[in-house]
Order: C-alpha cells, then structure tokens, then sequence
C-alpha cells in the first residue's frame, strides 16, 4: 500500500498569539517543537520509512519536517520546497488578533473569511511592504502568480499543478510521501483528495503536528484516511482550532 502523510507544522509564534497568519514567516513555538517532535515518534513507532518529503518556503513547516526526520533518523532524505505550499495567503488580515477581529466584524464573518471556500479577505496594498514580491525569496515567481490574498479555492488552484505534477507522481517510485505544510494548503489538497463539497470544508479544522495517513492501492486510487493519535485528543484539538476565530476566545 502507498501512503502519503500529511503534516501541519507544530504550533508556531502566532499560532500561540491567536493571529492571522498566512505567508508571515514565524517561528515554531517551544510547545510547536515538542509537537513536531511527538510527531516524528509516532511515525518512527508505526514504522513509517519515506522515500522523499515536501514542504513549503515557510519556515514554521520547513523546521516541523527537519525535526521529523531527525526523529526519525531520515534527515538525509530528499526534500523539496514550493512557495505552492504556502499557507493560504490572509490578506490584510494577516497580524491582527482572531477573537478582536471577530470582536469586531462578529464570528460568523470571520467564520467566512477562515472556512468558507471562495471568499478571500481584503488583498493587502500594493505598496504595502508585506506584498510577496518585494521578498527575495519568491523572485522566481511570476508576479501574476503571487497572491495579495487568497480565498481557499485561489490556494487549491495554485496548489493543484504541484500536487498533480510533481507530488503524486512521485508515488510511482516511491512507497511513502511525507507533505509538511499548513492548515489551509492542507485542507486543500484533502479537499481535492477526499472530494468533499464546497459547502462542507468549512467543518474540517487540522490540529497542529497530527500525522493524517493516506493509503493508495496500485491503481493509486485512495482507499483508507485516518489521523495518527487518540481520536479523542485529536478531536478536542480540532475543536480547539475551531474555536480561534471566536470572540470570546482570547
Ligand atoms: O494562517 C493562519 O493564521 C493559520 O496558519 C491558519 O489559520 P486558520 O485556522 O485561522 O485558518
């Protein structure tokens, strides 16, 4: 059976801190490094062997993977980034608190600008400093390509080409794909993976550092998903990620 495990990074600064985050590149937090750490464990116990890992330009997904793979004694696998995993881009929301944004615009709002599909928060300015072109590290993407913000479906778009041509193929030879990424770009591609609705995505809130197994048969059709963990404790996690963007949550 082939598998593809995907891995939000551990909690970061701003996970911490309760703001939007998007492109911003924070740091892991103490907690995040533990998680990713627990992570790594339980992929070396349930014998997990990768053949070839991804992840994004962002650094709180890059050091998630490295601690893995330390974990795990794999750090010598190869391993390619994309700016195409990328969080979703949160537009000008990106900095500001999520409970003091709900506070203002109320829950359902921000409701709509976190889960819904194709809603994307205001784009930042183009002259404002935080704009991905003015970052060296993207100058190899066409500007047309570079988000000011991002509804879900812009992240799937942009996130499609990578996964179809370089991620999914690289399953014929391989047995076993790590993808290191984020809440958003991640529930894209399980979205696209799981052909869940428009309307129903908005219910799917990834905890941070939970490893979630895709098993594939040889026609490389999906044939099982499952979290690695206690459902129970993933469950509170992943209502707890729910829960960010509430008002009276702090
Ligand atoms: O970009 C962010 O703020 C987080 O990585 C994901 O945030 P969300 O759960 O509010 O979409």
């Amino acid at each position: 059976m082939k598998k593809i495990v995907l891995l939000r990074h551990g909690e970061s600064v701003w996970n911490k801190e309760n703001r939007f985050t998007g492109w911003t590149d924070v740091d892991l937090t103490e907690k995040g490094v533990e998680e990713a750490t627990k992570a790594g464990d339980l992929l070396k116990e349930k014998g997990f062997k990768f053949d070839k890992a991804y992840t994004s330009y962002l650094k709180r997904a890059v050091k998630t993977l490295n601690c893995v793979l330390d974990r795990m004694d794999q750090d010598w696998i190869p391993v390619e980034k994309s700016w195409r995993l990328n969080e979703k881009h949160y537009g000008s929301l990106q900095g500001l608190n999520k409970s003091e944004t709900a506070e203002k615009y109320g829950d359902e709002q921000v409701l709509i600008w976190r889960r819904s599909y194709d809603i994307a928060p205001q784009p930042l300015k183009e002259d404002d400093p935080r704009n991905p072109r003015f970052e060296l590290r993207y100058k190899d993407v066409p500007d047309s390509e570079l988000p000011r913000t991002e509804s879900l479906k812009d992240t799937v778009e942009r996130i499609l080409p990578y996964w179809k041509e370089v991620i999914f193929p690289s399953l014929e030879t391989s047995d076993e794909i790590l993808v290191a990424a984020h809440g958003n770009s991640l529930r894209g591609i399980i979205k696209y993976l799981k052909n869940i609705p428009d309307d129903e995505i908005v219910h799917l809130n990834l905890p941070t550092a939970v490893p979630y197994v895709f098993e594939f048969d040889d026609n490389m059709n999906l044939v099982n998903d499952y979290f690695l963990g206690d459902p129970e404790e993933i469950k509170k996690l992943m209502d707890a990620v729910a829960n960010q963007g509430k008002k009276d949550k702090k």
